[in-house]
């Protein structure tokens, strides 16, 4: 019986191992409220696989809102990923089993809010050095119909920390800004009034998942 004979087909392609209620924070061992960091949360079939679907189709020029576009805010490109632009639907299940998990431990953890749904397909983007790619310091609510029904957004690092310089995801939940981690799988969350930027990749190019989550104002 060779190698080839006892693999099990029927075991999915994607199955990130279970999450570990293990949130990381800042070296100060303080957790500020408007913030929170998940390890694991994508394993690296998963991570790989985004960036694939990515690449299968480059992306288009990232937009602010209603496709107004202005390099001086945003320069990056971004897929929709969702059942149609999704190249599997394995992967199209495996993250969204995924990010109903994680979405339903963070907010039973930390945030606590009145959430009802993922209104919008997630994003994939990614950020190149070649155009300083990198997004200006502001806030994910709006004034649209969806946007402002923004509550929480859940960033996660697709790509290996050396693959980039530059790049990374800052948050100002409170007064002093912190850095989130770079590593590969990690989620990072926040509220979608907190201020966040990326800053430009100055070497490589960066990936990012990125879900919202949406919900009733915030009274
Ligand atoms: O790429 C990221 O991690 C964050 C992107 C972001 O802030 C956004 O799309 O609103
Ligand atoms: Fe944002």
């Amino acid at each position: 019986m060779g190698p080839a004979d006892r693999l099990d087909l029927s075991v999915p392609a994607f199955r990130p191992a279970p999450l570990r209620d293990e949130a990381v924070y800042p070296a100060s061992g303080l957790r500020p409220a408007g913030f929170a960091a998940l390890d694991g949360v994508f394993d690296d079939a998963l991570c790989d696989a985004l960036i694939a679907a990515f690449d299968a189709v480059g992306g288009h020029t990232a937009s602010l809102v209603k496709g107004v576009q202005s390099a001086g805010i945003r320069r990056s490109r971004v897929l929709w990923f969702d059942a149609e632009s999704s190249p599997d639907p394995d992967l199209t299940a495996a993250v969204d089993r995924r990010m109903a998990e994680v979405t339903a431990l963070l907010n039973r953890t930390r945030f606590g809010f009145a959430l009802d749904g993922f209104d919008e397909a997630f994003q994939i983007a990614r950020y190149d050095a070649e155009i300083a790619g990198g997004y200006i310091r502001h806030v994910d609510r709006g004034e649209g119909p969806r946007a402002r029904r923004r509550k929480l957004g859940i960033s996660i690092q697709l790509s290996a920390p050396e693959e980039y310089e530059g790049g990374d995801l800052i948050l100002e939940p409170q007064a002093v800004p912190i850095t989130g981690p770079r590593r590969r799988g990690t989620a990072i969350a926040f509220p979608s009034y907190v201020v966040h930027e990326v800053t430009p990749v100055t070497r490589g190019c960066r990936y990012s998942f990125v879900a919202w989550v949406h919900g009733p104002g915030f009274v």
